[in-house]
């Protein structure tokens, strides 16, 4: 098998589409460099001494991990020296992160879940990085957190890490999705899968049960009709996975389909749902498209929403073209 690394893939797809200039190049190595090290950060574990709890609250209010904290800090270290960012803005952090005026300001900002599944980190179960590349604003000074309120469309280029058996970084620049699986004895990325597909049809569904009795009537009726099997409206039997960690979720999704389900819910009606735009549902939702996927609130194309805050959530329908469009037409789209 002949290797490609990243930076081959990098080097050949700007020449061939002119997508990938020196800087935007520069910073997903920098960023694949980072995922590399939270990789061997996590398969440490115990021995690294980076399980439990940081005995802190994020932004969210959610109780960091010691690992939420440490991937962060590696992400903010690496990207800040570059000379390819103007700012970066971490699910972590309250506010967005400037570049320190020693450093040159580059062109990009950077948006990042940097740890993705952090209930499963104690288990040893797949976790992920999510990361969003937005170009700043023509002739801005200090980029502001203003400047990051962009639609997902305005992505250009969006990906994720995922920390299970294999560490895989997949990976899209407007181009189609591509998978680099990390060589650990070489330190490498090496890519893996070209073009990733997802079918337009499924037989698979993706969505945490336990809530079912706080859903809204449109995702009552999709869950049951397909729980009703061969014999219900559908017509066929559906499978069920739910790993807690939506960059795992939605690495199945790619590669072998399924539909991934998060829905806002009636125990507080203030709050659109858990996931959150700009760090979770917009870069997964450039991803899933750029593989023939859909990806939607319920009501529309997740990458058309205006954002209005940093942390704003959304409820998030995606993967396979068929399911996505069967249960946004449930919510009367
Ligand atoms: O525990 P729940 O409610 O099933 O939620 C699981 C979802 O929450 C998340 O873990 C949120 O991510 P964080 O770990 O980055 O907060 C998703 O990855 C996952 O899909
Ligand atoms: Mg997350
Ligand atoms: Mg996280």
């Amino acid at each position: 098998m002949k290797r490609v690394s990243l930076t081959q893939y990098l080097v050949e797809e700007q020449r061939l589409h002119q997508n990938i200039n020196a800087e935007l190049r520069l910073l997903i190595e920098v960023v694949a460099r980072a995922c590399k090290r939270i990789s061997y950060s996590v398969s440490k574990g115990a021995l690294g001494e980076v399980l439990g709890s940081a005995e802190t609250e994020n932004i969210q209010g959610e109780v960091q991990k010691k690992l939420d904290v440490i991937s962060n800090e590696i992400l903010l270290e690496a990207n800040e020296w570059g000379g390819h960012l103007a700012a970066m803005a971490s699910e972590e952090m309250e506010t967005i992160r400037q570049i320190p005026s020693r450093y040159p300001m580059g062109e990009f900002l950077l948006l990042f879940d940097p740890l993705d599944g952090s209930s499963n980190i104690d288990v040893n179960v797949s976790i992920g990085t999510i990361f969003s590349v937005l170009k700043a604003p023509e002739g801005m000074n200090q980029p502001t957190e203003q400047d990051f309120l962009q639609p997902g469309t305005a992505q250009v280029a969006a990906g994720y890490a995922v920390y299970g058996p294999q560490t895989m970084l997949v990976l899209t620049t407007g181009n189609g999705v591509h998978c680099f699986t990390l060589d650990r004895e070489m330190g490498s990325w090496v890519l893996t899968q070209s073009d990733m597909q997802i079918p337009a049809s499924t037989k698979e569904f993706a969505i945490n049960m336990s809530n079912k009795r706080h859903w809204h009537p449109p995702v009552q009726r999709y869950v049951d009709e397909l729980l009703a099997g061969e014999t219900g409206p559908r017509g066929k039997d559906f499978n069920m996975r739910w790993i807690a960690s939506m960059v795992a979720d939605v690495h199945r999704i790619l590669n072998r389909g399924g539909v991934f389900m998060y829905p806002a819910d009636l125990r507080d009606p203030q709050s659109p749902g858990k996931l959150r735009l700009m760090y979770e549902a917009n870069p997964m939702a450039m991803i899933v498209e750029q593989a023939g996927g859909a990806a939607t609130d319920g009501k529309g194309r997740i990458l058309d929403i205006p954002p209005t805050k940093l942390h704003q959530r959304v409820p998030v329908f995606l993967g396979s073209k068929e399911e996505v469009e069967v249960v946004t037409g449930y919510h009367g789209a």
